[in-house]
């Protein structure tokens, strides 16, 4: 092409172009330079055109850059009106591998600009992984297993699983009643495990909308739907990546949920609403229910292959009803914890604290940790006393009540026959245990037991 022509073509393509362009021939006079370059400069276009590039711009290194046939790329310099900028120089090699010119361009026309650009970007990075920690220690996992109180022989026998099913990767599903501690044996598995480094993402899977459900698992982009957050959200699988997810009250999933989990687990991978970029899980999954997951597999409310993908590994925390020997350090250290954070002293007298022994706690220890928590505030003195706990728990205890007209071997009889119940539950039916607590002969038991006719009544 000729220079005119070239120059014609030049003007075409990067005239209008707001970055600084120029080219040279082999010589190093410059046969092109486009209006911003010039303003740049100051100059005007007879000024420049057809002088070799030192004429122009003393301090120019492009010469050096024909004459090595070295291309450099994103180098700082500073022109002598005092400018700075970021500069390319490029050599332009024919096919015969003979020098033909030189293409210089101009990256940014104002390094002070880039200066703050940079600056701004770095305060946005550090602005960014602060927001980033603070929600990493959000998704922490909080309870270890020295947190986990009770040394009954089935609180033993669960925490060492802890350990066990912290080894391996698989899913598990924790089953128990409601507030027996099966979010908190959740957090123990994920401190037990390689995986404590990462996030621990809690989800309470009844708390969440059916609407909502999706979004919160698997996140979406900005304007997914309407009601949609800017700019998007990230989802609870992506956000426990690398760690363990848990999945409170599974037993309420709708099933359309189910089969988009089932998916989810199956091809460890997720994709946010209204995106198509596949993001890859390593996700440890960790289930909860208070519900029974087979009749609800069986009546079709629980999708069967999600639930033996969830029911690889299970732990089973009985209630607090099955361990009342848990009751009292559960008790003492619900009491330190109020001195703690309230610095009111508390004492719990062997009365009190056989009434909360014999009481059933159908909301297991979060019922027991809120009415410690009652009793201690309801207190007058160091000292708690029955009066200070609530009628429903007294009543319930005192479950002998006598019928009028009732003598007193019937009372006693009464009394005696609903201790023998109570003891049997207590020990799952199991005689000889019975009979030991009782501190009576086997064959004592099996006679009242006989005479009471309990064994039907307990059926
Ligand atoms: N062994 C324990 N030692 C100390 N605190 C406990 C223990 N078990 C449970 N808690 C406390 O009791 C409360 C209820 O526990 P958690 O939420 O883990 O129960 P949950 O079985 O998950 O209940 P839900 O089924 O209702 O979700 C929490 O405050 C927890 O810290």
């Amino acid at each position: 092409m000729k220079t005119k022509e070239f120059n014609f073509f030049c003007k075409n393509l990067f005239d209008k172009l707001p970055v600084p362009v120029d080219f040279l021939d082999k010589d190093g006079r410059i046969v092109y330079i486009n209006r911003c370059f010039l303003e740049f400069l100051g100059l005007n276009e007879e000024d420049v055109l057809g002088r070799v590039v030192t004429e122009v711009e003393p301090t120019s290194k492009f010469l050096e850059t024909l004459k090595y046939r070295q291309a450099e790329v994103a180098k700082r310099h500073v022109f002598s009106n005092g400018k700075e900028a970021i500069v390319h120089r490029i050599p332009i090699i024919d096919e015969k591998d003979n020098l033909i010119g030189g293409f210089g361009m101009l990256l940014f026309d104002d390094y002070e600009k880039l200066k703050q650009v940079t600056e701004q970007i770095e305060k946005i990075h550090k602005e960014l992984n602060l927001y980033k920690n603070e929600i990493a220690k959000m998704n922490r996992a909080k309870y270890s297993l020295a947190d986990i109180i009770g040394e009954s022989k089935p609180m033993k026998q669960a925490k060492s699983k802890v350990k066990k099913l912290a080894r391996v990767n698989s899913n598990i599903l924790i089953i128990g009643e409601s507030g027996v501690g099966k979010e908190l044996f959740a957090h123990a598995i994920h401190n037990e495990s390689e995986r404590n480094e990462f996030p621990f993402v809690s989800i309470n899977c009844s708390a969440i909308p059916e609407n909502l459900l999706e979004a919160e698992f698997f996140g979406y982009e900005d304007g997914a739907f309407t009601g949609a957050r800017k700019g998007g959200n990230i989802g609870k699988f992506e956000l426990a990546n690398g760690g363990t997810i848990f999945l409170d009250e599974i037993g309420d999933m709708p099933l359309y949920m189910q089969a988009k989990l089932l998916r989810v687990l199956q091809e460890k991978e997720v994709v946010r609403i209204g995106s198509n970029k596949v993001v890859k899980l390593d996700v440890r999954v960790i289930c909860a229910t208070h519900k029974n997951l087979e009749q609800l597999v069986n009546e079709g409310k629980f999708r069967e292959d999600l639930y033996y993908r969830l029911n690889v590994l299970s732990l089973d925390i009985p209630p607090l009803r099955q361990r009342r020997e848990d009751i009292p350090l559960l008790v003492q250290s619900f009491v330190e914890k109020f001195y703690k954070e309230t610095g009111l002293y508390r004492e719990i007298p062997e009365e009190v604290m056989n009434i909360l022994c014999n009481y059933d706690w159908p909301g297991n220890i979060r019922e027991l940790k809120n009415i410690v928590e009652r009793i201690c505030v309801n207190a007058d003195d160091t000292e708690v006393t029955v009066n200070d706990l609530p009628a429903a728990i007294l009543n319930k205890t005192f479950r002998i009540e006598h019928k009028k007209n009732q003598g007193l071997k019937e009372i006693m009889e009464n009394i005696e026959k609903e201790i023998i119940i109570s003891t049997l539950k207590e020990c799952n039916n199991n005689k000889s245990l019975a009979a030991s607590k009782l501190n009576i002969p086997r064959a004592s038991l099996y006679r009242k037991i006989e005479e009471y006719n309990i064994e039907s009544e307990n059926k």
